[in-house]
């Protein structure tokens, strides 16, 4: 498979490290408890560009067909989980490579909402927008302190996707949902933990690996097949809509982008991210 050879094996202690050629994630099969951990490290913010997406995608499905035992999803940045999307794939886009981009990340979004194996994200960093997508299509969440997480999509004048709310309704109750949607709120670690956006906090990143594997290792004694087809019951629906509106949620979203408004706003957002960057 095309995959195969893009991948390099590297034996690191008792774990098997299988590394993209481009390097923007890393998988790493800890073969005591079977779990793969999937590591994005595309500096400097892990923004969600073209590449990055469909690493994503090539290392879930990786995941998938190996056989692994769970799924956690974490950063190789200190402080940043992701960014989110990467807003310079969406300013002044190129229009073919702007399809390829929405369409991967919906490719992403299917591949780790409906994952068949139990996935736990290790959110080490911020986790905004596109972040906070990716750490809500898991089945658990382990945060570190003084982080912040939420879908601020609202406050950069765009809309959430319908399929970015189902994750986020996976997770909290509507009417929390429905105020931080519309508010474009992020929440810190600890007002997270509170509404239950996230299920543990950690101090260190290892012990929010340790905390995942242990909500992975939690259904050891249950039937995988079981515990799969329950899990896709579960999200049926949602996956299923977006199977259905791939096309139409294509056009609405290269329509909304397109939109000088929205480029205008998205120009102006830019400017302050490397504004404060420089401060
Ligand atoms: C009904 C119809 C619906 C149709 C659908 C329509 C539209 C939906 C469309 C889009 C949905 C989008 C979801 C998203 O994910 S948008 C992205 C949202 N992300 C953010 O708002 C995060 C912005 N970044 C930050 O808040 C901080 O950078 C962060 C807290 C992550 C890190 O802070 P830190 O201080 O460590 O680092 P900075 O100095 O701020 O940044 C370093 C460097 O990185 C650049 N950068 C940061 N974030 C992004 C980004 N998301 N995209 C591109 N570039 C980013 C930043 O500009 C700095 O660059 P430089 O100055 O060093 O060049």
């Amino acid at each position: 498979m095309l995959r195969s050879s893009l991948l390099t094996l590297t034996r690191i202690g008792s774990n098997r490290l299988m590394s993209t050629a481009a390097k923007l994630t890393t998988v790493e099969v800890n073969d005591k408890t079977g779990i793969a951990t999937l590591t994005m490290c595309r500096p400097p913010v892990n923004g969600l560009n073209l590449e990055l997406l469909k690493d994503l995608s090539q290392s879930i499905d990786e995941i998938e067909s190996n056989k692994s035992r769970g799924l956690i999803l974490t950063s190789s940045n200190p402080t940043i989980f992701s960014a989110g999307l990467d807003i310079l794939e969406m300013y002044k886009p190129d229009k073919e490579r702007i399809r390829a981009f929405w369409t991967s990340l919906q490719d992403v979004w299917l591949a780790l909402y409906g994952s068949s194996v139990p996935t736990a994200a290790a959110i080490n960093g911020h986790s905004p927008a596109g972040g906070c997508l990716l750490a809500t299509s898991c089945e658990y969440r382990v945060m570190l302190p003084k982080f912040t997480i939420g879908l601020n999509e609202t406050q950069l004048g765009i809309v959430a996707p319908k399929w970015f709310m189902s994750s986020f309704l996976s997770v909290l109750p509507r009417r929390i949902a429905e105020r931080a949607l519309n508010q474009g709120r992020m929440f810190t670690t600890e007002e997270a933990l509170q509404v239950g956006l996230i299920d543990e906090v950690a101090n260190t990143k290892e012990e929010a690996i340790e905390k995942c594997s242990a909500f992975i290792g939690s259904f050891a004694k249950v039937n995988p097949l079981a515990r799969a087809l329950t899990k896709q019951q579960f999200r049926a629906a949602d996956l299923q809509q977006l199977e259905n509106e791939r096309v139409q949620d294509l056009e609405k979203f290269l329509f909304f982008v397109n939109q000088p408004a929205v480029q205008k706003g998205l120009g102006l957002y830019l400017e302050s991210l490397k504004k404060k960057a420089k401060n």
